[in-house]
């Protein structure tokens, strides 16, 4: 049997760069960046895919600058609604698969509890309305997906809110930091991990009776914007980096003191016995990812 191939977009992304490693043993990856076809452009995009000819496509690019998106929105809307159904219309007529990305940004963030995948969505920013519109355009476009529900990513390769906090705190010696939005930061090389079990058993089982749909894929633990910054100053003073402020000078403040283009939902949290129960997939501890990154970038 020849080894399949595998259709990677944003491939110098956070979660495209660990990608790129997670899924090299299962086929031969084709990984793509903006340079080689910009997914705004669906007549390059659809030529990519059928000269690629992939059995399986993976879709991490898209536009996530949360803010700039509330007045950019015609390039956000083609990147993260349209281009994902372009994907999804081509796959069908290969009968490959898309696993693609979305956001805990598609929720409210009203409810007490964290998140299922069968709640109610209510996005709240250009972005998350993007990304909502993403899912439902892949959806409609072929059954053959698997779209799979983060938050918060961390990784060594690209930007952060972690990198954003400890430039900051190299800076300056107080910080004040969002207290009442909670969430759970995942670490790209887990999403990736992830990723490449879901592809594998796709590759080896192929299309009939695989569980295509929706996850959460979040790690496990929750924190605030507030406690996250907290923990990376205080583990990046712990190796040795020399910072100007410390873990007590990161001040709490509610969202409301920190106003912003785009609003973040106040419950980020994401339930994902979904995942666990139909893949048999245990989430470490935010934290550990964190810490592995730490080590990676400092
Ligand atoms: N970052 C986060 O906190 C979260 C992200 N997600 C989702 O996870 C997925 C991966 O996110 P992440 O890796 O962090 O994102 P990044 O912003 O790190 O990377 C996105 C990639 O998409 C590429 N891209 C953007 N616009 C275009 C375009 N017009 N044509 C081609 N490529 C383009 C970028 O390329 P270039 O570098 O060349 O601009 C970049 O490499 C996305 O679907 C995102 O919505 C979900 C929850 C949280
Ligand atoms: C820089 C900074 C931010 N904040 C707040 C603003 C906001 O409420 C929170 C996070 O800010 P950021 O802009 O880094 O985060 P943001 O870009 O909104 O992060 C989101 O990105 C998209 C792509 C997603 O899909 C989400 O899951 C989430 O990760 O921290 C402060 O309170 N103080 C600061 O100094
Ligand atoms: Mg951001």
């Amino acid at each position: 049997m020849s080894a399949p191939t595998i259709l990677l977009t944003g491939r110098n992304g956070q979660v495209g760069f660990e990608l790129q490693r997670a899924l090299a043993p299962l086929g031969k990856v084709v990984a793509v960046g903006t340079a080689d076809c910009d997914l705004a452009d669906g007549a390059a995009l659809r030529a990519l895919v059928q000269s690629v000819q992939p059995a399986l496509i993976v879709n991490p690019a898209a536009y996530t600058a949360v803010d700039k998106a509330e007045t950019d929105s015609d390039k956000a809307r083609a990147v993260n609604a349209v281009a994902p159904g372009i994907l999804g219309e081509e796959a069908a007529k290969l009968g490959a698969a898309v696993i693609h990305y979305s956001t805990d940004y598609v929720y409210d963030g009203r409810k007490a509890g964290p998140y299922t995948e069968a709640d109610a969505t209510g996005p709240q920013s250009v972005y998350g309305q993007t990304k909502l519109d993403g899912e439902q355009a892949l959806a409609a476009a072929t059954p053959q997906h698997v779209v799979l529900r983060t938050s918060w990513v961390v990784g060594a390769h690209g930007g952060n809110f972690a990198k954003t906090m400890l430039r900051l705190a190299g800076e300056r010696e107080e910080l004040k930091v969002v207290a009442d939005q909670f969430g759970a930061p995942t670490s790209a090389a887990l999403i990736a991990d992830v990723t490449a079990h879901i592809a594998h058993r796709y590759l080896q089982q192929g299309a009939t009776g695989f569980p295509f749909g929706t996850y959460h894929l979040a790690a496990e633990g929750e924190t605030s914007w507030h406690a996250y910054a907290q923990f990376v100053i205080g583990e990046a003073l712990r190796h040795g980096k020399a910072l100007k402020a410390s873990p007590d000078r990161v001040h709490p403040i509610p969202a409301s003191a920190y106003p912003t283009p785009a609003q973040r939902p106040t419950n980020s949290r994401l339930d994902t016995a979904r995942l666990r129960q139909t893949f048999g997939l245990h989430l470490p501890p935010w934290q550990d990812g964190v810490r592995h990154i730490l080590q990676q970038i400092l």
